[in-house]
């Protein structure tokens, strides 16, 4: 049995320690460590862990691999405590942080012969924060992001693989640079013009009063991410503060040239600027599920009371939706669940999650 202890059990160390125990119940047995209390105890209650351990370092003595799911500077902080730790054996080590330079910067320091560190980034999460929010299916489908550090061998990077199968995820490996490039592009630097959008409303609320009445659909689509844990996103912005400068910088020479388009009314430009842009949107790839020919899923949250299936399937069926397969993904007792809804086509399927969303279901589907 391979003892995997998970450090930090939030929405992402919940989610992966739930899929490993879950997934990997004959050949895992998954220790949590959170140094809430409360965080603690809920993983034991709801069963999102094995066994807990009151302390790091007494995780660490029973481990065989290490999986560090807090904050990215609480993260380096146990690194530099694990660089300092005795130990018996050989630990694999894998972290799950937003930013990976900082990581490996100090991953590629250590001296302690027994830590082997492959760095660790599924790029799937939500604007939730915590273990009530944590999914086992949380990374089906998304990149999941490794980068080994110099000490770290072949077989180490399959173990790391290994247990992380039943995530689903798409494995790649990148450097710590090439991750923290990307990520500032699509992930990092749009985190912060959304949150700018939204101060921009504030700034202009004393006079139009009005105005979060008028924020439908695409004030809240593009501001969705600045729902976020503020300290979590203050801790990535300066993780991958240099990257952040570049973006920052090309952003507001962008910005300068559309406002120069648009005061020498210059429409055909414009038209070309936002034709680019939406050639480019409609063709990011669409997560693929194998061989398997295209599937249109809706993931709906629901809570463990009786009737709640029946509930959304009788409002899809109230609108002629027609459900081609429904499978429910986890449910525990008193805790909330997630369905997850396939339907014929897109069109369904956005439907199906308007539909539901109206009636106070949350729903996330894969675009
Ligand atoms: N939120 C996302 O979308 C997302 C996606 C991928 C990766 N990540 C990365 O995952 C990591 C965790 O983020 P999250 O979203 O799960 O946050 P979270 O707030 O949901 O979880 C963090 C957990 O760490 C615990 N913790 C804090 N300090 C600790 C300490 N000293 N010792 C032990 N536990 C401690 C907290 O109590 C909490 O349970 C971050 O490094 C983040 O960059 C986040
Ligand atoms: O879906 C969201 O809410 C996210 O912000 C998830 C997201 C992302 O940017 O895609 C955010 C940070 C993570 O490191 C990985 C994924």
């Amino acid at each position: 049995m391979r003892r995997v202890l998970v450090v930090g059990l939030g929405l992402i160390g919940g989610s992966l320690a739930k899929n490993i125990k879950y997934n990997q119940e004959n050949e895992c047995k998954v220790y949590g460590f959170d140094n809430l209390k409360s965080t603690l105890d809920y993983a034991v209650k709801y069963q999102l862990i094995d066994e807990k351990v009151d302390t790091f370092q007494q995780g660490v003595a029973v481990a065989d691999i290490i999986i560090l799911a807090t904050p990215i500077h609480i993260t380096i902080n146990y690194l530099e405590q694990l660089n300092k730790t005795t130990m018996d054996r050989k630990k694999i080590v894998t972290d799950v942080s937003s930013v990976k330079g900082s990581i490996m910067e100090v991953a590629e320091q250590l001296t302690n012969p027994n830590v082997s560190f492959v760095g660790g980034h599924p790029m799937a999460g939500s604007h939730k924060q915590g273990i009530e929010a944590a999914k086992s299916h949380l990374f089906e489908n998304a990149y999941y992001v490794l980068t080994p550090s110099i000490r770290a061998t072949e077989e180490d990077v399959q173990t790391i693989q290994h247990i992380l199968e039943g995530t689903k995820s798409n494995f790649v490996i990148l450097s710590g640079a090439e991750h923290d490039k990307m990520t500032g592009i699509v992930s990092h630097f749009p985190h912060l013009v959304a949150s700018s959008l939204v101060h921009q409303a504030i700034n202009w609320q004393s006079e139009y009063p009005f105005i979060p009445k008028l924020a439908a659909g695409g004030f809240r689509d593009i501001t969705r991410i600045a729902s976020s844990n503020p300290e979590l996103w203050q801790d990535i912005f300066f993780q991958n503060k240099e990257e952040m400068l570049i973006f920052l910088t090309d952003w507001i020479e962008e910005m300068k040239k559309v406002q120069g388009l648009l005061e020498t009314e210059r429409k055909e430009e414009v038209i070309a600027y936002l034709k680019q842009a939406k050639a480019y949107r409609d063709g990011l790839p669409k997560k693929k599920k194998g061989a398997i020919p295209s599937f249109y899923d809706l993931y709906v949250d629901i809570y463990d009371k009786p009737g709640e299936l029946y509930k959304v399937i009788k409002l899809l069926a109230e609108f002629e939706i027609n459900i081609t397969n429904i499978q429910i993904l986890e449910i525990r007792e008193n805790m909330t669940g997630v369905l997850r809804i396939t339907v014929q086509s897109e069109e369904g399927q956005l439907t199906a999650k308007s539909i539901l969303e109206n009636n106070g279901y949350e729903v996330s589907v894969e675009e």
